[in-house]
């Protein structure tokens, strides 16, 4: 409704509007006309003729009912038909508005007014400002729709995000970033380092859509890497301008039904022509993200000299099924079945044979992006428990005033906190190593972080969970951000290795550098 169509009411004005045939209600300070709505309203018609409801302010029973993006709704809009004289508006949306949030630990120290940190600069402040506009103004939207949808984020998106670039600044700092003109000029391309890349990461995770998350490119993430660091010339020429354009979609088939992190046991093949100019792939791969929707498939496969990885376009012989999984359809997670696939053999990435290598070279990357992701994922649940124990009373209190729920909070922001600090110490290490460095001293902590991370995300939201009770298995209202999660979680802790998988690696490595002569 435009501004000018609101009337000003006093609050005895409004006092008056008190019966089933003529019923207002206000809500901070806005007032709405809920006489044609009552029998619509999802709650049913008696709760808004009970006691302190009709004629009155209704805010306090309001915020523990509905999420502030009811109001926001246009259906629902439609409903206001005024505001009361003089008084401002108190409750503001606290997502989605570009802004850094004011609710405790909602913000990682670096961002909170009066906090200090080693690590960020004021180019990295100004690029998390623009970023959160930029992803609160075109993802988040399309995120939430998708999400329910089931659809790939819209084309709309992805070119957006072309546009600054912002597809080649999720491969991280490098030489692909050359020449580019990044956020709009708002970092150089030999500035961008890290922290850039986490900004980027944790901003888009504040959606809260994480089939979305994953439908936004992660397949880039993971699957252009093993192109730009392997391809010959010829191949990045083509497939690097057109994947970073947002143009195309790749992803990474690694994974199959017969074989998950042991890929020497895989057992999709590819054996040469007798010219030897071509591939012959045979094969399948599951839990494939964005294969629905990819043209480029980075697959790992059984080489006579061991295990090749090589680059498939989708063509004859490639089909794509969608497979449901616990989060939407969003993120494409596909089947891939190569039939008889003909591949040039100048699509092979790396020496053949040599796809271990190929692969491992990515590794720290990739965990360190999902450790990116999981420390803003549960960031984003501590806030909704704040505020939903603040808001939420239980026998006449809020529930932050029961112990028990006070130390459930205490914990989960003991997590999140250590988790981000972990991530900024290791972000930092990143940033002062060599690609190679970082494969020799980083493989280690970096498994570990990814294996608290998760860890500690799922005991987060178990918590979160007990805190909303049955709102938080339910997918509308008060706790669909807590049901999402909670649904969502597992899967980080199985990607990029399993939790138990990275563990070991982490003392492993730990193992190897063992001083000979150390003794107690
Ligand atoms: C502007 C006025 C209002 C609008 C637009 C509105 C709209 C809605 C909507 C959309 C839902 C479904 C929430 C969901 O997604 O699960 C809902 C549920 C509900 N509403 Fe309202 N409502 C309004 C005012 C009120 C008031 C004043 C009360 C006071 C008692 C109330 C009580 C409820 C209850 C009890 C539920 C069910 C909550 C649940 O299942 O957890 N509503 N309302």
């Amino acid at each position: 409704m435009a501004s000018k169509e609101l009337r000003t009411f006093t609050r005895d004005e409004v006092a008056q509007h008190n019966t089933e045939g003529d019923l207002w209600v206000i809500v901070d300070t806005k007032v709405y006309d809920l006489t044609k709505f009552r029998n619509l309203h999802p709650g049913g018609a008696s709760v808004l003729l009970e006691e302190g409801v009709p004629g009155q302010d209704a805010t306090e029973v309001f915020f523990s009912l509905h999420r502030y993006e009811v109001l926001e709704r246009p259906q629902y809009k439609r409903l206001q038909v005024g505001v009361i004289q003089g008084e401002d508006a108190k409750v503001f949306p606290t997502i989605n508005n570009g802004e850094i949030s004011k609710v405790p630990y909602a913000e990682p120290t670096w961002l909170v007014e009066g906090y200090h940190s080693p690590y960020f600069t004021e180019n990295h402040r100004r690029f998390q400002q623009a970023m959160r506009k930029f992803v609160d103004e075109y993802v988040y939207p399309d995120a939430q729709a998708r999400e329910l949808d089931g659809k790939r984020p819209s084309q709309f998106v992805v070119d957006k995000m072309a546009e600054v670039e912002m597809h080649a600044m999720r491969m991280g700092p490098g030489k692909h970033l050359r020449g580019r003109t990044l956020m709009g000029g708002l970092v150089k391309p030999e500035e961008f380092d890290y922290f850039h890349e986490l900004i980027i990461s944790q901003e888009i995770t504040r959606c809260g859509a994480r089939g979305y998350g994953d439908g936004i490119n992660s397949g880039m993430v993971i699957g252009l890497p093993p192109v730009l660091n392997f391809g010959a010339p010829e191949l990045k020429a083509r497939v690097v301008p057109e994947v970073l354009g947002g143009k195309k979609f790749i992803c990474l088939a690694i994974s199959e039904a017969f074989a998950g992190s042991d890929v020497f046991g895989l057992q999709t093949t590819a054996t040469k022509t007798e010219d030897g100019k071509h591939w012959i792939i045979t094969g399948t791969k599951k839990w494939i993200t964005n294969g629905t929707f990819a043209d480029y498939f980075t697959v790992g496969c059984k080489t006579e000299d061991g295990f090749t990885v090589i680059l498939v376009e989708r063509g004859e012989g490639v089909e794509t099924k969608p497979i449901k999984t616990s989060y939407s359809p969003a993120a494409g997670t596909a089947y891939v079945i190569f039939d008889n696939v003909k591949v040039p053999v100048e699509n092979t990435l790396g020496e053949e044979g040599g796809g271990i290598f190929v692969m491992l070279s990515n590794f720290n990357h990739e965990r360190w992006v999902m450790c990116c992701t999981s420390a803003r994922g549960q960031r984003s649940i501590v806030e909704e428990c704040l505020k939903w124990t603040s808001q939420r009373k239980a026998f006449g209190k809020p529930l932050h005033s029961q112990a028990v729920v006070r130390a459930k909070l205490a914990a989960m922001i003991a997590r999140t906190e250590s988790v981000q600090n972990w991530l900024e110490n290791i972000t930092y290490q990143m940033c002062n190593m060599s690609y190679r460095e970082q494969a020799n001293k980083l493989a280690g902590p970096i498994a570990f972080l990814k294996m608290y991370s998760t860890r500690s995300a799922q005991q987060t939201a178990t918590d979160a969970v007990q805190i909303f009770g049955g709102r938080g298995i339910t997918q509308t209202g008060m706790g669909r951000h807590i049901e999402h999660y909670h649904r969502t979680v597992p899967f980080d802790a199985l990607l990029g290795g399993a939790e138990d998988v990275l563990a070991d690696l982490g003392v492993r490595q730990a193992m190897r550098n063992m001083p000979k002569n150390a003794r107690l």
